[in-house]
């Protein structure tokens, strides 16, 4: 569905994307991943035509990114609604502008009223609404027209539990039904919710790619014991629960807090740094 091969993007000295490669097939999500800067969305800003890559290629079923531009779906990291219009009306933009019909367009701002939990805002100004409502109008914009891609640039960044939960929801529901998603975010536990394939992005590249349980099986976490005269242990170890009972069975003096923490995207990111170097 969507294909990026060898993109290159540069801003004055700086190698947005360098050699950056990637394939989502229909139904796929992807989780893009990676620290700040390393080229994320400049990829996405890519695929959905807002600019152009230097070099290497992209297709989007088969066609350039301006010529597939009514196939996909965005919402971009930085909200950008009109204030001064309401959310319905938003929707009504958004599904004219990609040509769906009067009948399709009502019975689709229906259905995304409710999964969206948008039937209580639809008639207010955007520029009233609070943050997580403004996150959830910008994520219903991007999916009025049924786009076949969808690319969501960290759509739950500050939003509250409820708000998470439903785009969550939504973005499998495309999935299932045949959209490719490309994701990104910070937060992990978000894309292993999705059953998303993680995409590790680094200095404007893809460096790994695989299911959660392959990135991070095998990576060590952290096992932490504080002790009555305040000691501070840390152990990184890829058996946090064994190494804890036995540090505990050890332990000759009263312990005060423990604390057992998995791998995480931090963990990974340090692994992938110290492969790449080597
Ligand atoms: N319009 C621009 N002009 C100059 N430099 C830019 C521009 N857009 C991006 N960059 C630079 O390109 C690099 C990649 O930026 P990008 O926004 O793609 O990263 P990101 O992975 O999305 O980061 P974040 O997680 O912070 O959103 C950064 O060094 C950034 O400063």
């Amino acid at each position: 569905m969507l294909e990026a091969f060898d993109l290159t993007k540069r801003y004055g000295p700086v190698n947005a994307l360098d050699g950056f490669s990637l394939q989502v097939a229909a139904g796929e999500i992807v989780g893009l991943v990676g620290h700040n800067g390393a080229g994320k969305t400049t990829f996405v800003e890519i695929v959905s035509g807002l600019i152009r890559p230097d070099g290497g290629s992209i297709t989007i079923d088969g066609k350039s990114p301006a010529a597939a531009r009514g196939q996909v779906g965005v919402t971009p990291q930085h909200l950008g609604l009109y204030p001064s219009i309401t959310v319905r009306e938003h929707l009504q933009l958004f599904g004219r502008l990609a040509g769906l019909r009067k009948a399709a367009l009502a019975s689709s701002i229906d259905d995304l009223a409710v999964a969206l939990r948008l039937t209580e805002i639809m008639d207010r100004r955007t520029g009233v609404l609070s943050g997580g409502q403004q996150r959830r109008t910008q994520a219903a914009t991007a999916l009025v027209h049924r786009p076949s891609l969808l690319l969501l640039d960290e759509p739950t960044a500050g939003a509250d539990l409820e708000t998470r939960q439903a785009m969550l929801d939504i973005v499998k529901q495309r999935a299932g039904e045949g959209a490719a998603v490309v994701y990104t975010t910070h937060y992990l536990p978000e894309l292993t919710e999705l059953q998303a394939t993680i995409a590790v992005v680094r200095s404007g590249r893809i460096i790994a790619r695989g299911t959660y349980d392959e990135l991070l099986d095998g990576l060590p976490g952290e096992v932490r014991v504080v002790f009555a005269d305040e000691e501070d242990v840390r152990i990184s170890t890829t058996e946090p629960t064994a190494t804890l009972v036995e540090l505990l069975s050890k332990a000759d003096r009263a312990v005060t807090a423990v604390e057992l923490r998995n791998a995480s995207l931090d963990d990974l990111y340090r692994s992938l740094a110290v492969s790449n170097a080597s």
